[in-house]
């Protein structure tokens, strides 16, 4: 009586945890926004109230002409620690998720070119749009995931985990050295081309090949 519902990692979008983002990750998509192919991950960080369902929508900020999708593959950490080896890295995961690093560009470009951080490009609410959990068994070799999104029925992006530059267990073990990784924590592992902008009323719909799909409405912020 009055114990505590066990959390369950299935829902771990409730849990409050980090949101880790790893940005210019394909080549690519650095190339694509005439970015530098980084020789170290490039990180940055979003808030849980980031986090948006299906069935709820992708809200646009008032503050952005120039709201973009970013596909990615997001990577679930079932078990927290410090200083992880890459080759202790997998016994670290939990699952995956499908997610959506959406990304005001407008503010990010001014953001760059004033040496400023990302967050109000990156951070605010509904930019961190996600699929149900993927158990780890579900996807047997991460390296060779399909990712594809598109928008009102067209293809817009559509790229393989194994174009990564930096490969899951290297970002596990490289951000754990000065980030200590909890559980329920969400790293999303980055983009491959053909990032492009959505309008208010604007239908998307990601997938990972073979396992599963997910459908966001965007919504302009009322005033
Ligand atoms: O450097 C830029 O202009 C943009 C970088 C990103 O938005 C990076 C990502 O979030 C990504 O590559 O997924
Ligand atoms: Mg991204």
């Amino acid at each position: 009586m009055g114990a505590m519902a066990a959390r369950n990692i299935s829902r771990f979008w409730e849990w409050g945890r980090k949101i880790i983002c790893v940005g210019r990750n394909y080549a690519d998509h650095a190339k694509e926004l005439k970015n530098a192919i980084p020789t170290e991950p490039v990180l940055f960080l979003k808030p849980p109230t980031a986090y948006v369902r299906e069935g709820s929508p992708i809200l646009v900020p008032l503050y952005t002409s120039n709201l973009h999708h970013e596909v990615e593959l997001g990577v679930v950490i079932g078990k927290g620690g410090t200083s992880i080896l890459q080759s202790d890295a997998m016994d670290h995961v939990a699952g995956y998720a499908l997610c959506l690093d959406m990304t005001a560009r407008d503010i990010q470009d001014e953001c760059k070119s004033k040496g400023l951080p990302w967050t109000m490009a990156k951070a605010f609410n509904t930019s961190c749009p996600v699929s149900e959990f993927i158990p780890k068994e579900n996807i047997p070799d991460p390296s060779k995931v399909k990712l594809w999104l598109k928008v009102n029925d067209q293809l817009r992006q559509s790229g393989c985990t194994s174009q990564m530059i930096f490969s899951i267990p290297y970002l596990i073990s490289y951000i754990s050295d000065f980030i200590t990784l909890e559980e329920g924590d969400l790293i999303l592992t980055g983009t491959p081309k053909g990032v492009s902008a959505v309008q208010d009323h604007d239908e998307l719909q990601a997938g990972i090949e073979d396992i599963l799909t997910m459908t966001f409405k965007v919504n302009r912020q009322e005033l």
